[in-house]
C-alpha cells in the first residue's frame, strides 16, 4: 500500500508549519558526490579542526556577510547556530568565497557603538553557515502532519517551517537541493532498535549532522469513530511503530495482520481518506485530531521509556565546540580482518572517549569477500560499514587523535557530523 501518494486534507494546520502535500521525489536528481575521507590525503585538519579548505573559507565569507549583523539566532536543543537570517551570497549551493578585501566597510561598522548600543563582538558561533531565504527555516522530514518526525522538526527548531517529504530519500534531495535548509531524520528507537534504512541514507548523500533529539514517542491505536475493536482486522503502521507496540497488541487480543506503511501519521491519513472500516493505525494522538479518527487505545508501546533518536542534517557542518556535551558520528570500513575492529575500538578507549553507538550495515560496494586458506578452501566472509557515536567533539585533541589513528587501521573514513548531544532531561511523556 501506497499512502505516500495521499495528500492531507488542505484545511489542516499544524502548530509550528503550514500543512502542504508532501514532496515527492523529484527528476532523478542522485547527487552521487560523497563528502568522505579516503585515506590517506583527504582529511584537513586546520587548526586542530577537521575541515577542508573550501569549509574555512565558506566560514571567512559567512563572517564578512555578518560583520553588520549582529544577531544571534539560538535555536533549542540542537546547539545548531545556524538558523538565523542572514544572507550570503551563493553560487550553485556552495557560499562563494568573498575576498575579504573587497567588502566594503560602512561607516557604523567601524564605530564602537551602533544606535547607541555596544556591538558584540563576533564569536566561533558567527561562523556557522546560515539559512539562505527569510527568517523561518525550512526543515524537511518523512510523512505528513502528525508524523513523529515532524515533532521531531519542532522540537529541534521550534517556530520552523516543516516540509513534509513522501520518502526519506525526497528528505535528503530537498536539502540537497536547497529546497530546505535541514532534514531530520529517524535514526534509531530504544525499543526498536535502529533504523537501518537511514544509516545507509546517510553514507549514500553528502549531508552532515549538525544535531540530534530525542523524542519520547507515545503510541495510539486510531480508528475512524464509531469503529469497535472488534471490527478491526488489520493495523497499519511505521514498522518502527508496529514493532513497539506489537506484545500490547497481541495483549489487546486483537486478531488483527500487521501491515508495514511509510509513517504513522500517514497511516491514520490512509484510513480516514478511504473510510476503511476493518483498520487501525498506531499513530499519535496529533495524527487523530488531524484526520478526524478516534482513540480506541491510548500509551500502547510496550514500554513507557519509548524514546526516538532522530539527527538533523544540513549542506554544511557546523563548527565543533568544547564548551558544551558534544557527540560525533562516524562511519568506517576496513579491508584486514575482524581485528581491525577491536583495533579502531581500542583507539577510543585509551582515550576514555565513550561510544554510545555501533552499528553494522552490509558493505553495500563489496558485501562479500572471498578468503582463500590452502587447508580449508574458500571462505566467504561478510563486509561491512561500521557507524560509530561517541561523546566528545571533533574540537578535542584526543578526539583528533583517536580518528588519526583510526584512518591507520581503515581504508574508509567519513565523519557524518560532530554536533550537540541532546541533554533534556529525559520524562516519560505524551510525545507527540
Ligand atoms: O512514522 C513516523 O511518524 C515517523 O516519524 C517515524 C517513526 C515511527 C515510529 C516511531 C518514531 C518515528
Amino acid at each position: 500500500m501506497a499512502v505516500h501518494t495521499l495528500f492531507p486534507p488542505s484545511s489542516l494546520k499544524s502548530s509550528f508549519h503550514q500543512t502542504r502535500p508532501p514532496l515527492s521525489r523529484p527528476s532523478p536528481h542522485r547527487v552521487t558526490v560523497i563528502h568522505c575521507i579516503h585515506r590517506p590525503d583527504s582529511v584537513h585538519f586546520v587548526n586542530g579542526v577537521g575541515y577542508t579548505r573550501a569549509d574555512w573559507q565558506s566560514s571567512c565569507a559567512i563572517l564578512a556577510s555578518k560583520v553588520l549583523s549582529h544577531q544571534q539566532p539560538t535555536d533549542h536543543t540542537s546547539g545548531d547556530v545556524s538558523s538565523g537570517t542572514d544572507h550570503v551570497a551563493s553560487v550553485n549551493g556552495h557560499k562563494t568565497a568573498i575576498d575579504l578585501s573587497l567588502v566594503p566597510i560602512k561607516k557604523e561598522a567601524t564605530e564602537s557603538t551602533n544606535n547607541g548600543k555596544l556591538q558584540k563582538p563576533l564569536t566561533i558561533t558567527d561562523l556557522s553557515p546560515a539559512p539562505m531565504h527569510g527568517s523561518q527555516l525550512r526543515v524537511a522530514y518523512q510523512g505528513v502532519p502528525g508524523a513523529y518526525s515532524e515533532a521531531a522538526a519542532g522540537k529541534a527548531y521550534p517556530n520552523c517551517e516543516a516540509i513534509p517529504c513522501d520518502q526519506f530519500e525526497v528528505a535528503f534531495q530537498a536539502v540537497e537541493l536547497w529546497i530546505a535548509d535541514r532534514a531530520v531524520l529517524p535514526v534509531e528507537n530504544s525499543l526498536g532498535g535502529s533504523i537501518h534504512r537511514n544509516y545507509d541514507l546517510l553514507l549514500r548523500h553528502r549531508l552532515h549532522i549538525v544535531g540530534e533529539v530525542q523524542l519520547p514517542v507515545h503510541h495510539c491505536l486510531l480508528a475512524l469513530p464509531g469503529v469497535r475493536k472488534e471490527y478491526i482486522t488489520r493495523v497499519i503502521s511505521h514498522p518502527q511503530a508496529l514493532a513497539q507496540c506489537e506484545l500490547t497488541l497481541t495483549k489487546m487480543g486483537l486478531q488483527a495482520a500487521r501491515e508495514a506503511v511509510d509513517d504513522t501519521a500517514g497511516a491514520a491519513e490512509y484510513i480516514a481518506a478511504n473510510n476503511l472500516r476493518d483498520t487501525a493505525a498506531i499513530a499519535s494522538a496529533r495524527a487523530a485530531e488531524l484526520y478526524g479518527l478516534q482513540i480506541l487505545a491510548d500509551g500502547i508501546q510496550d514500554d513507557s521509556s519509548n524514546v526516538t533518536r532522530f539527527v538533523m542534517l544540513a549542506r554544511e557542518p557546523i563548527i565543533p565546540r568544547t564548551d558544551r556535551p558534544f557527540k560525533t558520528s562516524i562511519v568506517f570500513a576496513h579491508d584486514k580482518g575482524t581485528s581491525v575492529l577491536f583495533k579502531v575500538l581500542s583507539a577510543f578507549a585509551f582515550r576514555n572517549i565513550s561510544l554510545t553507538k555501533i552499528e553494522s550495515r552490509p558493505h553495500r560496494n563489496r558485501p562479500i569477500r572471498l578468503v582463500d586458506d590452502a587447508n580449508v578452501g574458500t571462505a566467504k566472509h561478510f563486509e561491512y560499514m561500521f557507524y560509530v557515536d561517541f561523546e566528545a567533539s571533533m574540537a578535542e585533541v584526543r578526539a583528533q587523535n583517536a580518528l588519526a589513528e583510526v584512518q591507520e587501521f581503515t581504508s574508509f573514513l567519513r565523519v557524518l557530523g560532530s554536533y550537540p548531544m541532546d541533554m533534556t532531561p529525559w520524562c516519560p511523556s505524551r510525545g507527540d
